[in-house]
């Protein structure tokens, strides 16, 4: 009995995964793909009398490719093998305990191909890229965002005092950092009722809409106390660390139906996204993101203080924005029908002097976000945010920012801190 099929025509209905499989000592690699298809779909370490022919014919994973060189091996699954509304049960099937297998020496996800008739079983983002832009009326450039920092420790009070600040100096959007949930020094109903009488006075006063993305992460049932708070406060956005809360939680969530758009924070993801032979990369998280529903999702930067390569950060931007994601070396085309694109975020020790390169990089569909690169301005919050505001200005206008900045006390100030 072998799942090894290399003569096989995937289905346009098969769900396909992309793997890179390295295996162990003296085992070759058409031994580690049957493992791996043997696990993720109806099999186990030995042959059963229990698995009938109709279930093998029917539902058996088959291995379609081998790439020796590579050590890529793609596999093919029957869509009748999942539920299709169940993303968490998916992903226990086809990333579930194929990574701790004895027989796959390390196993990376590179990509997973999602059929129509699986695609259809999702929301998607509510508000998506243009969503977002309509709620603002920002159309013309990228978004420009802040974490409060410090990241946890300031009273709700200055928090609210430091979101105004950087909202006035010239920011669309205030982000609640990580681990900033409903501390002692930080109640979360204090900061939110706070921090938006704050957005309302720094609406009227730049004739500008604001956006505040407040953390909601929690316990789901807390989690969905929150955000009833949230709705009830009129606020356009949650936040929710999305790989933390779980598969279940994301999905759960988006499907009761808050007005509000989802922020995406991906902590925690590089525990298994960051090795690159072994776990699962940010291409496919960020693709089971965009089915599950959030609006905007960290990518990372390319140039920030985090890992991850320009070519790396912008294929996930394609992909979760195109409506037709075309194949490529190592990844599947994607076509995501109705599904809407998710506006991508660049966080990440970013400052004012990475303002070109990550909208060169990344486009204008993101947001640009800076916590440090704000809050460790010379002068302070407003003068952090002014400088980042510029540093856009200069972008947008073809002006090399050392040019700007010479008309620009607070660019010029950054610059001075950042770069030398
Ligand atoms: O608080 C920050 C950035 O703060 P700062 O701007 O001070 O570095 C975010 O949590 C990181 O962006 C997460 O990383 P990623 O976006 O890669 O998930
Ligand atoms: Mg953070």
């Amino acid at each position: 009995m072998t799942y090894i099929d290399l003569n096989y025509q995937p289905r346009e209905s098969d769900l396909l995964v992309w793997f890179r499989a390295e295996p162990p000592a003296g085992k070759d690699m058409k031994y580690v793909a049957d493992r791996i298809a043997e696990e993720s779909s109806i099999g186990t370490w030995t042959d059963l009398k229990t698995l009938l022919p109709e279930i093998w014919e029917k539902l058996r994973a088959r291995v379609y490719e081998i790439d020796e060189k590579n050590k890529y091996v793609k596999i093919a699954y029957p869509l009748h093998l999942f539920e299709i509304k169940n993303m968490p049960a998916i992903l226990a099937s086809v990333a579930g305990n194929v990574f701790g297998m004895k027989s796959v020496e390390a196993l990376r996800v590179l990509d997973i191909r999602f059929p129509k008739e699986l695609i259809q079983g999702y929301l998607g983002p509510k508000y998506g890229v243009q969503g977002v832009r309509e709620m603002t009326k920002v159309y013309d450039r990228p978004f420009l965002g802040t974490i409060i920092k410090p990241k946890i420790g300031l009273p709700a009070k200055m928090h609210a005092e430091v979101a105004y600040e950087a909202w006035v100096g010239g920011l669309d959007i205030v982000k609640d950092d990580e681990n900033l949930a409903s501390q002692e020094f930080n109640r979360f109903e204090e900061r939110l009722a706070l921090t938006l009488e704050k957005k309302d006075i720094a609406e009227e006063e730049t004739g500008e809409k604001k956006i505040y993305l407040v953390n909601i992460t929690a316990p789901y049932k807390e989690m969905i106390r929150r955000a009833e708070l949230v709705q009830d406060s009129g606020n356009e956005f949650v936040m929710i660390d999305v790989f933390i809360s779980g598969f279940s939680a994301v999905q759960s969530y988006r499907e009761e139906g808050f007005k509000m758009a989802i922020h995406a924070h991906r902590a925690m993801h590089a525990a298994i996204t960051r090795n690159p032979e072994h776990g699962i990369n940010m291409l496919t998280l960020a693709k089971v993101y965009r089915l599950l529903g959030v609006d905007n999702l960290h990518i990372g930067t390319a140039v920030g203080k985090m890992e991850g390569s320009a070519k790396e950060v912008s294929e996930i931007r394609e992909e979760i924005q195109l409506e037709n994601v075309p194949a490529n070396e190592s990844r599947f085309e994607q076509k995501w029908y109705e599904i809407k694109p998710v506006l991508a975020v660049a966080s990440g020790g970013l400052h004012p002097g990475h303002v070109p390169a990550v909208v060169d990089i990344l486009g204008k569909d993101i947001v640009i976000q800076a916590g440090g690169g704000v809050h460790g301005h010379p002068e302070g919050t407003r003068a952090g945010a002014k400088a980042m505001r510029e540093a856009l200005e200069a972008k947008m206008q073809g002006i090399p920012l050392e040019e700007y900045a010479k008309e620009h006390k607070e660019l010029r100030e950054a610059l001075e801190k950042f770069l030398h």
